[in-house]
């Protein structure tokens, strides 16, 4: 074992040995301490008031000064107005030249008697009203004649109507508005003092990271979440810095941090933050200063930590991109706020009620993301997928809510408060669609959304979509099962599961066939070919449209489903299925058309199949099924998804009555 300059064990090369492990080992064991959020945040807290951080103040020009926040209050240099002046375009006049002035007796007043105004002049002096120009009648000798005697300062705004001088404008903490703005230099001031905006320095590690491109090799990870981190830190009021993308070498990423520390009030790395052979993070923090916090009971973003360096924050955030979105969503946020001294805006929430049970470890607190409707009277949210690596899934979400750590998960129906990442009227208008995933339902999104409505999708495969319906989950279900003793599409289905009046509407007819690899190297042609030892299958989960469309012909051909290799291997989606394909990890799979095409495989057809949207009658006057209904026909859209490949939508928004 080598020792490094730090006198830390050196780090070990890419491929350790197991001395080197040992060292691995022997560091980690500062690793993860777990403390709570809260106490987190608390650690990092009293360690910066004691420091000193914060608390900065710039004075800078009032017009650029829009969403920043006062660091003390600003008084009037000047009143507004500073000078009586006339309100009106007119005449200015002694009010008690005008007494007596009435529609039937008029009084006259000579050129020596009034002053021509506009709006804005100062009243000319001797004269304390104005009136009107549409209110008097010019004569030809240069007389006016009015007709209503003038009340003292009428059309007069005096010194000081707005604000007058040394009056507090605007108070200290005030995040300003384009009111603001105005009323400051109405007020004779053209600069403010302000908070300095914290400047947050993001540093990106890791060997696999390379800037975005559209062509990144294998092994090769785009480099995002400075963008989004960044984005946020913009978002709340602070001043992003990206820092190039730091190798995983420990004095590399030592320099940076002290190089970052100098420049920035904050500072954050991101990944090598658990326990790999290359996460350094750690240790260089802890040389550099003093790590407060390893670990956190919360999940995903276990591995944060926090250190104060030169008196400043530096926070580790852990890689996996939902988790660096949490961790700064927790923890980075509270630091820009503070430093502008702002509370911390709380995001709209919507009480709502759970469609599905979740589990969750005792003492951690779980972060969860959901999909929101409101169908009926219920607002209803279902959780999605958990993963820590998915990004799309914060793209998706409409909100997420957290499992508190003294609970072990929560029922089915338990109501949950959801902190909502989309405006509730869109969440609460949006269509709630459950069951089987069509590329079609994706284009029907895009076009709902241009006409301000939203559609929310969740993919459970047909029968999952009716069991949605029925118990009010949902407005709408895709479905495509064939029943195998009619030989139709859905109907069956439909009074079998739903239990309450429906329609079917057709979305299209589409190919259904098996997904494989350019040229078909397996020369799949039929259902006997997937019994082959040397075909790796992948399925569709069990509801799925798809998998009862293989179950049907397996059944027919007198395959055992146990002769199948990969029959248990379950994907959600058409797409996920091709991907399997296409990425080599099976050879085939059923599917739609439109999909092997997306990710350019071959496809052999099976089948044509209905695709439809059942709708149970007390949905059928939704806007979002009513504008559905108007796409279906419409040439340009059927243009759209036929030029997807495999659909057929000639008769789609065919009603079927169930
Ligand atoms: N043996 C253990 N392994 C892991 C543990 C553990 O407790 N023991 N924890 C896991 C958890 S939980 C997390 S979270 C991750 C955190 O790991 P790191 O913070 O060290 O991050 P990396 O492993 O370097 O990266 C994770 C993942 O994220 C990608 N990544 C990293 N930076 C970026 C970026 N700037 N933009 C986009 N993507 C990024 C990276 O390539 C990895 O795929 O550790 C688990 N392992
Ligand atoms: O804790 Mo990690 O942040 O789950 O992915």
């Amino acid at each position: 074992m080598t020792v490094g300059a730090s006198g830390l064990p050196a780090a070990p090369a890419a491929s350790p040995s197991p001395g080197a492990w040992d060292a691995v080992a022997e560091r980690r064991k500062i690793y993860l301490e777990t403390i709570t959020a809260e106490e987190a945040v608390a650690r990092l807290t009293a360690a910066l008031e004691a420091a000193g951080w914060g608390t900065a103040a710039e004075v800078i020009p009032v017009a650029e000064a829009l969403g920043r926040v006062t660091a003390e209050g600003v008084t009037a240099r000047i009143s507004s107005p500073h000078y009586p002046a006339a309100a009106v375009d007119g005449i200015a006049v002694r009010a008690a030249d005008t007494y007596g002035a009435s529609e039937t007796s008029p009084v006259r007043l000579g050129p020596g008697q009034y002053v021509w105004v506009d709006t804005g002049d100062p009243l000319p002096p001797g004269r304390d009203a104005c009136i009107m120009v549409e209110d008097l009648n010019r004569l030809p000798d240069g007389q006016v004649e009015i007709y209503a005697a003038a009340a003292p300062w009428q059309n007069v705004r005096p010194i000081g109507e707005d604000v007058v001088a040394t009056e507090l404008v605007v108070p200290a903490g005030t995040v300003l508005r384009p009111q603001e703005i105005g009323a400051l230099l109405a007020t004779g001031n053209v600069a403010v003092p302000v908070r300095r905006r914290p400047v947050v320095t993001f540093i990106p590690t890791g060997d696999e990271l390379v800037q975005p491109r559209p062509d990144p090799g294998p092994g090769e990870i785009i480099e995002f979440n400075s963008r989004v981190v960044l984005s946020l830190v913009q978002e709340w009021g602070g001043e992003p810095r990206r820092h190039e993308i730091v190798r995983d070498d420990y004095e590399a990423l030592k320099a940076a941090v002290a190089a970052a520390v100098e420049t920035s009030d904050i500072v954050v790395v991101n990944a090598g933050s658990s326990a790999g052979s290359q996460d350094y993070s750690v240790h260089v923090l802890g040389e550099l200063g003093q790590v407060l916090v390893h670990g956190v009971a919360i999940r995903p973003g276990k591995p944060f930590m926090a250190a104060v360096v030169g008196g400043k924050p530096v926070l580790g955030l852990p890689g996996y991109p939902v988790s660096t979105w949490l961790t700064a969503d927790l923890f980075l946020k509270p630091l820009v706020y503070r430093f502008l001294g702002l509370p911390v805006p709380s995001r709209p929430r919507l009480q709502a009620q759970l469609t599905r049970r979740l589990t969750s470890p005792m003492g951690v607190l779980e972060f969860v993301r959901v999909k929101v409707g409101q169908v009926g009277d219920r607002v209803v949210a279902t959780p999605m997928g958990r993963g820590a690596g998915v990004i799309s899934s914060l793209v998706r979400a409409d909100g997420v809510f957290f499992i508190p750590p003294d609970r072990e998960g929560l029922e089915e129906g338990a109501p949950v408060e959801v902190e909502l990442l989309r405006p509730r009227e869109e969440v609460l208008r949006s269509l709630v669609a459950v069951g089987s995933h069509d590329i079609i339902l994706d284009l029907v999104e895009s076009h709902l959304r241009r006409r301000g409505l939203g559609l929310s999708s969740a993919h459970a495969g047909s029968l999952g979509g009716l069991v949605a319906l029925r118990r009010g989950e949902a407005h709408v279900a895709g479905v495509h099962m064939l029943d195998e003793a009619s030989g139709e599409y859905n109907v069956a289905y439909v009074r079998r599961y739903l239990g309450r009046p429906a329609r079917l509407v057709l979305l299209g007819r589409r190919d259904q066939g098996f997904m494989v690899q350019p040229g078909n190297p397996k020369g799949i042609r039929g259902f006997g070919d997937l019994a082959r030892p040397d075909v790796r299958f992948v399925n569709r989960q069990r509801g799925a449209g798809t998998r009862i469309l293989l179950d049907y012909h397996l059944k027919q051909e007198g395959v055992d489903p146990a002769q199948v290799d990969g029959y248990r291997r379950e994907e959600f989606t058409h797409l996920a299925v091709a991907a399997a394909v296409a990425s080599g990890t099976a050879d085939c799979g059923l599917g739609i058309r439109a999909a092997a095409r997306a990710l350019g495989l071959d496809f052999v057809p099976v089948t044509q199949e209905e695709y439809e949207l059942c709708i149970p009658l007390e949905h059928w006057d939704h806007p979002g099924v009513q504008a559905i209904r108007e796409l279906l026909t419409d040439p340009a859209f059927r243009a759209e998804a036929e030029a997807l490949g495999g659909y057929d939508l000639r008769d789609a928004g065919r009603v079927r009555e169930v």
